[in-house]
């Protein structure tokens, strides 16, 4: 498994030394014209995604420095934000006392509840991601082109390193050159960000019935071990089947349940949230039909069954289902470029983003790149929302995985051996469990 990078924060230390050198030589034949073109996102992932100098976080927000229980997460890494760089209100979560929820007046939607997750539900999420999710019948960046064993490549790994055995080489997909016109060549590495048109109710039948390529399987890719594919980790599929290739949901595969740990969180949080705080009456533009937030808080995540047995108290007709979302994982020096997620026909719903593991700048823009976006620093435990037409519908991205922030309730959990693999692989690594919902409310797919 990958060490933890050393910190380059210390000016006396042999990595920030080779850093600097790095930087130089990278530096030497710079174009100033070219900086000048940037976006102001462009501009802001640029800053944060810097190896050198460390970048300044004193414009990220981080909310933890308000919490007195998280002081020695915010001294990890040398890494710590400002506690006012950006305009807030902060709220009383409605199930939760003492927690609190923050919301900003500047991006109408965005909801952040800092600390929502408990440790002992976080270390759950982890492994539910890692054993569970990222493993068939859910695709992972890997299937494309490795034949992954059926147990998941996780498991795979736990179990070599408890029988202590020479592991199983994964084969590769076996490609020939040929294939490679019935399919989309990708790249290895992390996911590709095309651009597509936003899907709607009316455009939602053209793009459900348009032919999707799969990608094509790598015709280099040689037989590796679970431990060297487990950190080549990028992605895992929930829910509704996503095609990264032509950025659309293929409903021809079917639905796989949401596993119900992240269900769970994500209904707790969305039903915590007092929503007449975060949208008004008077703003009803742009929500489409009718603006369903007054709805959210008695239906989103009610699974049908217990409507259609009417085993829910409130009087509900139809739910918000959380049906589809990605676990990302990130390691170190991995970024998400900006992107708008706009495939799920539903363009207001709440997407709920749990942050695990090492913390990370998070950057939330507008509908356009030249918009200069607000940076926060999310860490471990804290949930995003991103709701409603304008948030559902801005920019965002990850520029930069902060070096060694694991927090302490990840390390060696007494008494449990199990959690070592685990332990040793968040050192390097950022779990991002993204959930959203395709169709909006009450909406027929006809699938
Ligand atoms: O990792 C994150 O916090 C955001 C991920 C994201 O935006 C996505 O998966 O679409
Ligand atoms: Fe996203």
């Amino acid at each position: 498994m990958t060490v933890p990078p050393e910190d380059t924060h210390d000016p006396s230390t042999a990595a920030y030394k080779k850093a600097r050198r790095q930087y130089l030589k990278s530096t030497r034949n710079k174009d100033d014209r070219i900086e000048a073109q940037w976006t102001p996102f462009r501009a802001a992932e640029k800053k944060y995604k810097a190896k050198f100098p460390p970048p300044d976080l004193s414009d990220v927000l981080d909310l933890a420095l308000l919490d007195d229980t998280r002081s020695g997460e915010c001294k990890l890494g040398g890494w710590s934000g400002s506690a006012d760089a950006l305009v807030f209100r902060a709220v009383d979560l409605e199930e939760e006392k003492g927690k609190k929820v923050y919301i900003f007046p500047s991006i109408p939607g965005l909801v952040v509840i800092p600390s929502f997750i408990s440790p002992d539900d976080q270390r759950t999420l982890v492994r539910v991601s890692l054993r569970d999710q990222a493993k068939h019948p859910n695709e992972t960046n890997l299937d494309t082109h490795y034949m992954l064993p059926e147990e998941g490549l996780w498991n795979a790994y736990l179990k070599a390193r408890h029988d202590g055995t020479s592991e199983e080489s994964i084969p590769p997909r076996a490609a020939t050159s040929d294939d490679q016109s019935h399919y989309i060549v990708a790249e290895p590495g992390p996911r590709k960000l095309i651009s597509n048109e936003a899907a709607s109710k009316e455009n939602y039948a053209t793009i459900a019935a348009a032919p999707a390529l799969p990608y094509a399987p790598s015709l280099n890719a040689k037989p590796m071990s679970p431990t060297t594919l487990v950190p080549k980790l990028r992605w895992a599929n929930i829910g509704w089947y996503y095609h990264w290739g032509s950025k659309q949901y293929d409903f021809t595969r079917g639905k796989i349940e949401v596993n119900h740990a992240y269900r769970d969180v994500c209904r707790r949080a969305v039903q915590a949230v007092p929503w007449s705080q975060v949208f008004s009456q008077d703003d009803l533009t742009d929500w489409g039909d009718e603006p369903d937030w007054t709805t959210w808080r008695d239906s989103y995540g009610i699974p049908s069954y217990a409507i259609v047995l009417r085993i829910y108290d409130a009087d509900l007709d139809t739910n918000s289902e959380p049906d589809a979302g990605i676990v990302n994982f990130y390691q170190a020096r991995d970024t998400l470029m900006a992107h708008v997620d706009r495939s799920e026909v539903c363009a207001t719903s709440p997407l709920v983003s749990i942050s695990l593991g090492c913390a990370a700048v998070f950057l939330m823009g507008a509908m356009s790149r030249d918009t200069k976006p607000a940076a926060l620093l999310l860490r471990s435990g804290d949930i995003v929302i991103m709701s409603g037409p304008h948030c559902r519908r801005a920019y965002h991205g990850v520029p930069r995985i902060l070096e060694n922030t694991l927090p302490a309730h990840f390390s060696s959990v007494a008494g449990d051996d199990e959690w070592i693999p685990y332990e040793e692989y968040l050192g390097t690594t950022r779990v991002n469990i993204n959930v959203r919902q395709v169709f909006p409310k009450g909406f027929d797919p006809g699938l």
